[in-house]
């Protein structure tokens, strides 16, 4: 084996492996406790731009095994709702099992069947790798699924996609379209706190947003995020939540009473 040869996957692993946060004070997700909710009306709703995708541009869904990621154009800009303006890189989803719910976040402990994670990073850095590690570096949209009595038209576009990733590894290519879709039609309410990404290397440099309103999707499309994919070892790829953490002290923000 030459050891000139650079293995990205093996810095990869050695990048994550060998310094992480996931033992730190400020660790994600959390269990947001209404009654200790402060209400902070300075928090603004958010200004999206380049999230309306057109169809002729076509975006990486890929399954880790750890979850599915849909990868983002560099376009994609919010600010207003946040201190400082981000760019997004991409978004994936957690969810449960048949009959058991799998968001990361909880409110007042009820856990929902899923949660998707619009995950950007600061312009003030060219790279989300130098952003990770830098406070504020990154900011997380995060909001809710639950099962209701519609299909939802916006998630159509790439579930139907996930059979061609149902392994571990594989990936495919989606046409555009409105990424604001993915979220709740009402974007104006929602929680503010600081916390980490919710997989090693759990970085403590994420500005966490979770929105108060829910997105419906049909029980079948609920079911098709629970049942598709897989992992490596033919296990399949459920309930890849990570359990609540302490808070040790950190308050949470809503921009509503
Ligand atoms: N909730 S979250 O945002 O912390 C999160 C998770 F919980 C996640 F579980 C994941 S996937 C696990 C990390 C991973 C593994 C393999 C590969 C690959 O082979 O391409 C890529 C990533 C995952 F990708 C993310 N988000 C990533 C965190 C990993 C490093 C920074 C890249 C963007 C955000
Ligand atoms: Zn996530």
């Amino acid at each position: 084996h030459n050891e000139h040869t650079h293995s990205p996957h093996r810095d990869q692993m050695a990048w994550t492996s060998d310094f992480h946060s996931c033992g730190g004070a400020s660790q994600s997700p959390i269990n947001i406790q209404l009654s200790e909710t402060i209400f902070d009306p300075s928090l603004r709703p958010f200004l999206l731009s380049g999230f309306d995708v057109p169809e002729d541009e076509k975006l990486k869904l890929k399954n880790n095994g750890h979850t599915v990621v849909l990868d983002l154009p560099d376009n994609l800009l919010i600010h207003n709702g946040l201190p400082q303006e981000y760019r997004a890189a991409q978004l994936h989803f957690h969810w449960g099992s048949r009959g058991a719910p799998g968001s990361e976040h909880s409110v007042d402990g009820k856990r929902y069947s899923g949660e998707i994670h619009v995950v950007h990073y600061s312009t003030e850095y060219s790279t989300i790798q130098e952003a990770m590690t830098q406070p504020g570096g990154l900011a997380v949209l995060g909001a809710f699924l639950e099962a209701g009595s519609e299909e939802n038209p916006t998630y159509e576009h790439f579930l139907t996609y996930l059979p061609q990733v149902s392994n571990e590894g594989q990936d495919t290519e989606v046409p555009g379209f409105n990424i604001s879709g993915l979220l709740p039609g009402r974007m104006e309410r929602y929680y503010r706190y600081n916390g980490s990404l919710t997989t090693p290397p759990c970085f403590q440099s994420v500005n966490w947003t979770i929105f108060n309103d829910t997105i419906k999707l049909s029980e079948r499309q609920i079911s098709m995020l629970e049942d598709t994919l897989h992992r490596d070892d033919e296990e399949i790829l459920q309930l890849n939540f990570r359990n609540a953490q302490h808070m040790h002290g950190r308050i949470i923000l809503a921009n509503f009473r």
